[in-house]
């Protein structure tokens, strides 16, 4: 079907025709008798103008007349011309100016699937005047993302994400060819090499792995010294610093203290910018919403600045003292790697310093947020469900007891606890869209043509509450995750969550992720037991955003017993 989509292309358009131009005049002047007739029509229409220029409704009308014109001819602008024998894109018809936005509400990924019950899991909607493809259903994405990933790897160029790092993002941007290639190995590699570099305390594990238990230590410490002070306390407010430090010692071999307002004031920006970089930020679509007084936008610019100037603070200081006999860290690996010219022996991209170097920004900007996010929603399950949290503890008990810290290699004995992770991943599904995808080239999907360069919304929500892949998927149940006997994890329902994304776009930390997903709440629960203040109701209700939050609340906790000392 690709095929006979290139060979349209070859051969029914003109060099320059855009898509959809043919279409158009087919469907707007069928005939060429009509050329004329439409020009007799516009001569009267000028007539018409005229006369009325005389009485008191003509500027309103020329008004209204030029606005429908303009809304007419962008709507025109956007169609596209198919390929025979493909299908035309169903969706819901939009309205002229703000297309289907209205549609949206508050939480989008909710209004795109009961969409999708209607259209199926291929459809379109417009924001604004740009249509937007809107996929849906496992076994779509796999095709799309794992299948046809070249054509689906792309982003779009938007204007939040022109924003972020400067327009110099490698998440973000929309260099989706060689450049974002060559970059996404560089970020794979780093961490790769500074996720395993061995221990120097322990033969048996990797140095990022003693790093996030020594945080999880902390953070206990922490959450008892609040409990002995107040009895209650915020998890995701110190969280994200124990988390936020293990990205941070990878990347710059650096760790704060939870009081630190240096970085408090860069952790505590991620829900202004998890609410502007969301899928389908209006301000992207409509684009006079951009030139408008805009609080969020303003607040959305500074936070990016902001995060900026803390990223270059360690990457001079790092210029500074850099020997490359002496490689500490990732934004050191980097400096490395811009100095020799050394990027990748696979290819013959040649990269600014600054792109090689800023990569550091979207390994940190990325490590911190999805991975407090993804502990504060466990913590509020853990709470909700008193009969979950005593069932992991007890595996903890048995397979781990109270002599020893959790280690990562305790994982494939601890079916239960893993089985947690994965509802709380799947129930939540806090990234409820992968970050916007675009199409590269024109291309098919499930017998439908889909033109180069359309946004792509990937619905991760949608196939993680399907009726057809879940039973009751409203229901928090980790045990569905399990075999009969409970003794194991059923690989094939594991890989039907989603939420790191699929194929090429595929998040590149999703390793680290579940590493320290599990590393954190093992090493918390083996010694602590959460519970919700009395009396306290607890909100857990999502806020949309690119990750989602659930209401701020406060917990209580109570050692299991005496503090480990090692
Ligand atoms: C539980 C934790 C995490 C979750 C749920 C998560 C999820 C995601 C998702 C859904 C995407 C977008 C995929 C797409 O666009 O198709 C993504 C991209 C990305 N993630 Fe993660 N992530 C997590 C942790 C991390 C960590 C720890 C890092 C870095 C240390 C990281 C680095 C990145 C980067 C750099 C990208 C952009 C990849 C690209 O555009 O090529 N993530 N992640």
């Amino acid at each position: 079907m690709r095929q006979e989509v290139q060979q349209w292309r070859e051969a029914g358009r003109p060099n320059n025709e855009v898509p959809g131009s043919r279409q158009r005049s087919i469907q707007t002047d069928p005939g060429q008798g009509r050329q004329q007739g439409s020009q007799t029509k516009m001569t009267s229409w000028i007539g018409l103008i005229a006369d009325m220029m005389d009485n008191s409704t003509t500027t309103e009308v020329l008004v209204a007349s030029i606005v429908f014109a303009i809304v007419f001819l962008v709507i025109r602008s956007q169609r596209v011309k198919l390929p025979p024998g493909t299908k035309k894109l169903p969706g819901p018809m939009p309205y002229p100016v703000i297309g289907n936005l209205l549609s949206l509400s508050k939480n989008p990924h909710l209004s795109l699937t009961k969409m999708s019950e209607t259209y199926g899991d291929v459809f379109q909607i417009q924001i604004g005047t740009k249509p937007m493809l809107v996929l849906s259903g496992l076994e779509t994405l796999r095709q799309a993302l794992i299948r046809q990933s070249d054509e689906f790897a792309g982003r779009p160029d938007l204007f939040t994400f022109r924003l972020v790092g400067d327009g110099q993002s490698m998440t973000f941007s929309s260099d989706s060819g060689e450049v974002w290639r060559a970059r996404r190995r560089l970020a794979q590699n780093a961490l790769k090499t500074f996720a395993t570099s061995p221990s120097p305390t322990s033969s048996n594990s990797c140095l990022v792995e003693e790093n996030i238990i020594t945080e999880a230590e902390y953070l206990i410490r922490k959450f008892k010294e609040l409990i002995d002070d107040k009895g209650e306390f915020d998890p995701y407010r110190y969280v994200v610093v124990s988390v936020a430090n293990v990205i941070c010692g990878m990347c710059f071999g650096k760790r704060y203290n939870h009081d630190d307002e240096e970085l408090l004031n860069v952790v505590n920006l991620t829900d202004e910018f998890g609410a502007a970089a969301a899928s389908g930020n209006p301000a992207d679509f409509i684009p006079i919403l951009q030139y408008l007084p805009n609080s969020s936008m303003k607040a959305f610019k500074e936070i990016n600045q902001k995060f900026l100037a803390f990223m270059q603070k360690f990457t001079k200081e790092h210029y500074k003292t850099f020997d490359k006999n002496h490689i500490r860290d990732i934004t050191d690996s980097l400096i490395q790697h811009s100095q020799e010219k050394r990027v990748d022996e696979n290819s013959n991209i040649q990269l600014s310093n600054e792109k090689i170097v800023n990569i550091v920004n979207d390994l940190f900007g990325a490590g911190f947020d999805t991975i407090t996010t993804a502990l504060s929603w466990s913590l509020m399950y853990l709470v909700a469900h008193p009969n979950i949290q005593q069932r992991i503890q007890d595996e903890l008990d048995q397979v781990i007891g109270r002599e020893r810290r959790p280690r990562l290699s305790d994982r494939a004995q601890l079916p239960y606890t893993e089985a947690f992770i994965l509802e709380m991943f799947r129930h939540s599904s806090f990234m409820p869209f992968t970050i916007p995808h675009c199409t590269t080239k024109d291309t098919m999907l499930n017998g439908y043509f889909i033109p180069k360069g359309i946004c792509v919304l990937i619905n991760q929500w949608q196939v993680n509450h399907d009726p057809n892949l879940w039973q009751d998927p409203f229901k928090f149940c980790p045990e569905r995750f399990l075999n009969n006997d409970g003794t194991m994890v059923n690989k094939t329902e594991m890989e039907k969550v989603m939420i790191f994304g699929l194929g090429k776009r595929r998040c590149v930390g999703e390793a680290i992720g579940r590493m320290e997903v599990f590393l954190f709440l093992t090493t918390m629960l083996q010694q602590m037991q959460f519970f919700k203040q009395d009396g306290e109701k607890l909100d857990m209700s999502p806020q949309y955003g690119l990750t989602m939050k659930h209401k701020r609340c406060h917990l209580t906790a109570k050692l299991r017993f005496a503090l480990l000392t090692n």
